[in-house]
């Protein structure tokens, strides 16, 4: 069973008397464990497909199905609860928080989830630091950090939860190509090793490469299909 179905989905933004189609009846499957690049120009609906995935947007037509759950027409609560079980999110701009430390921001999405023991949270808290090889920085703020530092930072934050997807929108775009080259590194190590399914949007073609597969999209389309494996 696919962990992501995208079914024929549309999405049309409305900006005054404007209509923009973001998204033209896009169809793709996502299996879990793959490790896919959405792959396009600016403005070609990368970001829009992600927020479809992550449920943060709804479509205009079509359906979209997550962890054999389809989301169409659930209530914002729904969508909250599916998103905080099913979903992780890295953020180009890595938005951490910015009073926290880089323990504090890991543990932050993990304070609102019930019967969680806090000897449990700081447990994971450790566990998922280490894992991003930033140990010795869990005090530092993100003022205090490198860009690629801070990405790693949110990167075990969005694995805290332990989702099953993790969604990151040009997770490389701030950060020069060597951080970005070690930044997609980690997350395919991650991905090989846990099996967490990862998708994530860019335009690099050196990010495109170390993808398993690639999604293609073009004005709103996705225009071509490649496996690198
Ligand atoms: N909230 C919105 N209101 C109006 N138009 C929007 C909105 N969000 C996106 N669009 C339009 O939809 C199209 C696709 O945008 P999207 O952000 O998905 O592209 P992208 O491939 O992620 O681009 P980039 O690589 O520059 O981030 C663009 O033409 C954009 O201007």
């Amino acid at each position: 069973m696919s962990i992501v179905r995208i079914e024929n989905v549309s999405k049309r933004y409305r900006l005054g008397e404007q209509e923009v189609a973001a998204l033209r009846g896009v169809s793709v499957s996502i299996e879990q464990g793959e490790f896919v690049a959405i792959a396009g120009p600016s403005g070609s609906g990368k970001t829009t497909l992600l927020n479809m995935i992550g449920c943060i947007d709804t479509p205009t037509g079509g359906r979209v199905v997550v962890d054999g759950q389809d989301v169409t027409g659930r209530s914002p609560d729904q969508l909250a609860d599916l998103r905080a079980r099913t979903l992780g999110f890295i953020f180009q701009t890595f938005n951490l928080l910015p009073v926290l430390s880089a323990e504090e921001n890991v543990e932050y999405p993990l304070v609102n989830i019930q019967h969680l023991p806090r000897e449990e949270r700081r447990r994971r808290v450790a566990y998922f630091l280490d894992m991003v090889g930033l140990t010795r920085f869990a005090k530092h703020r993100p003022n205090q950090l490198s860009g690629g530092q801070r990405q790693r930072v949110a990167i075990a934050r969005a694995l805290a939860t332990r989702p099953k997807i993790v969604l990151a929108d040009e997770p490389t775009a701030n950060l020069d190509h060597q951080s970005g080259e070690g930044i997609l590194q980690l997350m395919k190590e991650i991905n090989h090793h846990s099996g967490t399914t990862f998708i994530f949007s860019t335009h690099d073609a050196r990010v495109i490469a170390m993808a398993d597969r690639v999604v293609r999209v073009s004005d709103g389309e996705v225009v071509g299909e490649e496996s690198n494996r």
